[in-house]
């Protein structure tokens, strides 16, 4: 397949358009497919039931997009299906006998869960070589999404793991009414731009380009991708006390302010939090703990993203996880600025930030104290790194 990208081409970055039914996925669509920064984008569409406004797109759609229509759930049947458009788009809509396409849009159903669409993007080893996954794109109603996130939790997981998030339909609804649902979207995402559209128009260098490569500069850029200041901005929300930028420096970290806490709110389960560590990591311990936490919490793992220091590895490593699934780590070649600092971001459901905080020192201690051996079912592998020669969690 490398042949058909010249050798050095840098991968195809995907886009992943999520959203609740009716939420305006297809009305933004309709409008990006006619932008310039579209003109040689294949779509996947993830058409679900009988009746679909999408049939509208293909028909308004010019020759020069590619749509690529696929039935069923992505999230549940059709992930096979997914993997092998993917595998297959850059042979098929071959021109010339080069790739044609430079970029992918991926819509998924209203209700689908984006996750097995971000794992089969992050660890597929067809895959990983062609696409690189550029952002995760919410669409969030303005007028009905508070009622929707009320009631479906799902709703809340698409906003919360997103890097952007698209505030649609911002017509329909009064000023009180949009800067409460902006609050709430801060609140369950810090990092990511909220961004408001009507009649889905909206700038495509707004959504585009947001993942760790930075296609201006040619190189990964973490500082971007991370977005650390979101979090260690002062929050005029609710949810103040879920987000820190703190240090590590043996504080107790537990002032968290008053809760409100509303059963009936899926949000409160939500933890948007940013962990840094001033010294380097011990990469035993780091790697078990975020063995045991995919292992045991995966599920409630939305969303990781980070840069770590480890001892013994000059370089940083940048790691990226949805549930239980991690992206190979990347080895970077240099450290991006004179901050050392391990910086984790973590969007996480039912976990805090003291329960993060103390299982990593629950196993620093554990190893500094019983070495490896001591950590039960600790099977020594290839390694997180393979310089590091210590044993690997599931990586994929
Ligand atoms: N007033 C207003 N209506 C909008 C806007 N965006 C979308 N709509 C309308 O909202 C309805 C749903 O929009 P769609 O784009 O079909 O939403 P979707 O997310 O693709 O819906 P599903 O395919 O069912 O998941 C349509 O009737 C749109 O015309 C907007 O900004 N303002």
């Amino acid at each position: 397949m490398t042949a058909l990208f010249g050798g050095a081409q840098s991968l195809l970055p995907v886009s992943v358009l999520t959203g609740f039914l009716g939420s305006g996925k297809t009305t933004l669509l309709n409008r990006l497919v006619r932008s310039p920064q579209m003109d040689r984008a294949l779509v996947i569409i993830n058409e679900f039931g009988a009746v679909s406004l999408d049939h509208d797109l293909i028909v308004r759609s010019d020759d020069n997009l590619v749509m690529e229509m696929m039935g069923g759930c992505l999230c549940c049947t059709i992930r096979g299906d997914l993997r092998a458009t993917l595998r297959d788009a850059p042979w098929r809509f071959a021109r010339d006998g080069k790739c044609w396409f430079d970029r992918v849009v991926i819509e998924t159903t209203g209700l689908a869960d984006p996750a097995p669409v971000l794992h089969t993007l992050l660890t597929d080893p067809d895959l990983i070589n062609v696409y690189r996954l550029d952002a995760v794109i919410a669409t969030v109603d303005a007028a009905a999404g508070m009622a929707t996130m009320d009631r479906q939790e799902e709703a809340v997981k698409q906003a919360a793991m997103a890097d952007r998030i698209l505030l649609t339909k911002t017509d329909l609804a009064s000023a009180d009414e949009r800067s409460a649902i902006e609050r709430r979207l801060r609140g369950l995402n810090p990092a990511a731009p909220i961004l408001p559209v009507v009649d889905g128009e909206v700038d495509p260098a707004a959504l585009f380009d947001a993942g760790l490569y930075n296609p201006e500069t040619k190189s990964n850029d973490v500082q971007r991708w991370l977005q650390l200041e979101a979090y260690e901005a002062p929050h005029d929300h609710d949810h103040d006390h879920k987000h820190h930028g703190h240090h590590d420096h043996g504080h107790d970290h537990s002032h968290d302010h008053d809760h409100h806490h509303d059963v009936n709110r899926h949000d409160d389960r939500i933890h948007a939090t940013c962990l840094t560590f001033d010294d380097p990591l011990q990469p035993e311990a780091f790697e078990r703990w975020i063995d045991i936490l995919t292992m045991l919490k995966g599920p409630d793992i939305l969303r990781v993203k980070g840069i770590v220091n480890l001892i013994g590895e000059d370089r940083p490593v940048v790691i990226h996880g949805v549930q239980h699934i991690f992206h190979p780590p990347v080895l970077l070649d240099a450290w991006p600025s004179d901050d050392r600092r391990t910086r984790l971001v973590l969007i996480t459901r039912d976990i805090s930030e003291d329960e993060l905080r103390s299982t990593l020192a629950l196993m620093t201690n554990g190893i500094e104290r019983f070495g490896l051996q001591g950590i039960s079912g600790y099977d020594p592998g290839e390694g997180l790194l393979p310089q590091s020669g210590i044993g690997a969690p599931q990586w994929r």
